[in-house]
């Protein structure tokens, strides 16, 4: 919790002449923020994250909150005996796991979130992908080449999907109402078979579909790390596929920046990787000059 009554009235004067323009910047516009398992970490930085939510709500963003909970997932899926593997930075998903999946992401953390936020005095609504039809899922398809004979083969991934379709249609009204969606990535496909979306996706396919001005993605490092483990402030989209290939960014990263070069390419104006466990990460990234993270453009 932010006491204001510790700040000088200069320094507070300073502030303000810090975060107004910014805050106009923002106005009305809608910030999709994707709050992975990883950033969740203990209640304070709940409550502060959920602080955050609620702030720039009030200083008249249109905040869309999109969460993960993979670590959430694995705790679950431990407790019930149940083994997990990731293959390509995905959850091999059967149909007992995409059942835990749901359970633990459109329901427990999904109500968490909420709940924070309606203490800190919002008006959130928790959702997943298929109120409303709001994100249609097709099944993901993924190749593996040996690396001996060469041969490509399928890698089947269960029922892992991706976004395939986007209605805003319910959304749109929900904005309008001023409440503040929580969305957690579970989606039907078109034949209603429950399918487990990466979140990362699942925020980059919403911030596309509703033209957001930004896209934060909040984990648990700093953002976009070079070899020597330090911070790179700014990247464009070239600049990430070089460091792709060059393996400077490998594992949980790869599908965030991919997420990221699709976002850009649906008219997102910038996405910024940062580090969910700094108290206040998303005020200070959109309300101050400093920012922080990895800031990505076109
Ligand atoms: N160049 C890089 N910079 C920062 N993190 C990287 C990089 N390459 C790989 N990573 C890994 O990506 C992880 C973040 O992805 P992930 O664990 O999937 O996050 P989340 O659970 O928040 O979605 C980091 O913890 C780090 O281990
Ligand atoms: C297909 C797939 O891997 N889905 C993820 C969904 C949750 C997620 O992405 O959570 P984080 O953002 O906390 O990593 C999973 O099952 O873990």
């Amino acid at each position: 919790m932010i006491n204001p009554a510790l700040l000088t009235p200069s320094q507070s004067a300073d502030l303000l002449v810090v975060a107004l323009p910014h805050m106009q910047r923002y106005d009305q516009e809608v910030v999709v923020i994707k709050y992975g398992g990883n950033a969740m970490g203990d209640a304070a930085t709940a409550e502060d994250f959920a602080e955050d939510i609620v702030l720039l709500e009030q200083s008249g963003v249109k905040p869309v909150v999109c969460h993960g909970g993979g670590p959430q997932i694995a705790r679950m899926l431990t407790k019930l005996g149940i083994k997990s593997e990731f293959k390509q930075g995905l959850r091999v998903t059967d149909q007992a796991t995409v059942e835990i999946v749901e359970m633990v992401l459109a329901g427990s953390v999904n109500k968490e979130i909420v709940g924070y936020i309606s203490r800190e005095g919002g008006k959130a609504i928790g959702l997943c992908g298929k109120d409303g039809n709001m994100v249609t899922a097709r099944k993901v398809t993924r190749t593996i080449v040996d690396p001996d004979s060469k041969i490509e083969e399928i890698l089947d991934l269960g029922f892992v999907g991706e976004p395939d379709k986007v209605d805003t249609t319910v959304l749109d009204a929900v904005l309008k109402a001023e409440l503040i969606p929580v969305l957690a990535p579970v989606c039907s496909a078109a034949d209603g078979q429950t399918y487990n979306v990466n979140a990362d996706t699942f925020a980059g396919a919403i911030a596309g579909a509703l033209n957001a001005k930004r896209l934060l993605l909040l984990t648990d490092v700093p953002g976009v790390l070079n070899k020597d483990k330090e911070l790179i402030p700014e990247l464009t989209v070239e600049e990430c596929r070089r460091l792709i290939a060059d393996g400077t960014i490998s594992g949980g990263m790869i599908p965030k920046i991919e997420t990221c070069i699709y976002a850009l390419e649906k008219g997102v104006e910038a996405v910024v990787i940062l580090d969910g466990k700094v108290p206040h990460a998303a005020l200070i990234e959109l309300f101050t000059d400093t920012g922080s993270g990895t800031i990505i453009r076109r």
